[in-house]
């Protein structure tokens, strides 16, 4: 691929067009706010310039409900020779596509499972997608070229492919993203109105839990609207389990022994699966998670600390996997949690002791 024009250039648009730029590919860069992707050209993501002729790959990344209209025109002014879309839901965009009488052959519905709670040019990394699953989702009528200009994206992203038909994908991912946003939203909402004394102890349990809730409930809304129906029974299961739950406390609050352990057994049972189920979430590259250790380092709360940290670590040549950060709220203090392979922990523990780290167990 030798060129691509990014139409919608927020958080997925420009990261994908700042992987393609540093991979040498010519990036045209074009959004319905021209002040968007002027600010992603400034970010290196290419030129908000049209281009003068039709370019190799059309990149649609707007929101999910203007995705197919989007596509129609470009197909229609003939932009370029392929055209994909990254919406977070595939079917509908799809059919909406078949429902305007398009001849699809040049176009393959795609998914990058990797994304941020934050919109816009400026949220926007060239590493998003390393490492992160890419579905595609080609039909028997997809052109070869056209599946292979996906293929090209996805590895100049760094991504891992996975073919997918769009159905699957869009109920995959009530399960792995849909649903779950939903309930970090409800976490999250419990906190609106609850007393300072309660939210400023929030540690980084309720962090993880309600990180993605900050996202843009327009995109969301979308996004729902096109995936209901798979979303809604899953709640629908999260529901009984709920009151399963609430059943199991208020049993663990009775006099009665006997049902104070049916209770336990209760919230055991739900505790177990949570553990079971967590175990098959994937690691950082899409595969089997690895099994890191952590070593755990107080610093002030000042800027370039964490840079320090990983540059030592770099000179003690040990790979940080994976990091975590916590805040004590009114405090000028941050426990940093490194994660790396578990024969690099002690090496790491010496050498940031040695270069004057505070190191907590
Ligand atoms: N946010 C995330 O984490 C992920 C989002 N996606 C999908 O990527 C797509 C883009 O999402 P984000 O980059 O997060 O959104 P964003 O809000 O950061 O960017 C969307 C951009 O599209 C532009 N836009 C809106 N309507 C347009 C139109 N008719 N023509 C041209 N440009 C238009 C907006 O001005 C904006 O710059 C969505 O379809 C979303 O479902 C996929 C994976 C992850
Ligand atoms: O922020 C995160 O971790 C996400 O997982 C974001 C995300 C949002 C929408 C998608 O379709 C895919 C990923």
């Amino acid at each position: 691929m030798r060129t691509a024009l990014v139409i919608g250039t927020g958080l997925i648009g420009t990261s994908a067009a700042l992987a393609l730029a540093r991979r040498g590919v010519v990036v045209h860069l074009a959004d319905h706010d021209p002040g968007q992707a002027r600010t992603a050209a400034a970010l290196g993501a290419g030129t908000d310039e049209a281009p003068d002729g039709p370019v190799d790959l059309a990149i649609v990344a707007a929101p999910p409900a203007h995705v197919a209209k989007v596509l129609a025109d470009a197909m229609h002014r003939g932009l370029a020779r392929g055209y994909l879309d990254v919406a977070s839901v595939k079917g509908g965009p799809r059919r909406e596509l078949e429902a305007l009488g398009l001849d699809l052959t040049s176009y393959i519905g795609t998914h990058p499972m990797s994304g941020r709670e934050k919109s816009g040019p400026l949220a926007a990394t060239a590493d998003l997608f390393e490492g992160r699953p890419w579905v595609l989702t080609p039909t028997r009528d997809t052109d070869t070229e056209v599946l292979n200009l996906a293929l090209e994206l996805v590895s100049h992203c760094r991504a891992v492919p996975v073919v997918m038909d769009a159905d699957a994908h869009d109920h995959a991912v009530a399960l792995v993203s849909h649903m779950p946003h939903l309930v970090s939203s409800m976490v999250a909402a419990r906190l609106e109105h609850a007393e300072e004394s309660a939210v400023r102890l929030c540690g980084q349990g309720i962090r993880d839990v309600t990180r993605i809730a900050a996202s843009d409930p327009r995109m969301w809304i979308d996004i729902l609207s096109a995936n209901p129906g798979p979303v809604a029974d899953l709640l629908s299961d999260l529901a009984a389990d709920l009151t399963e739950t609430v059943r199991a406390l208020r049993d663990l609050e009775s006099p009665d022994a006997a049902r104070r352990g049916e209770g336990s057994a209760g919230i055991e049972d739900l505790l177990r699966r949570g553990n079971a189920g967590q175990v098959r979430v994937p690691g950082k590259h899409g595969s089997a998670p690895r099994a890191y250790e952590t070593v755990a380092v107080l610093i002030d709360d000042q800027p370039g600390q964490l840079a320090r940290i990983f540059a030592d670590a770099g000179r003690a040549g040990v790979n940080i996997e994976d990091v975590r950060i916590e805040h004590a709220t009114g405090q000028q203090a941050g426990l940093v949690q490194l994660m790396v392979e578990p024969k690099a922990r002690e090496a790491l523990k010496e050498a940031l002791r040695e270069r004057g780290w505070a190191l907590r167990q």
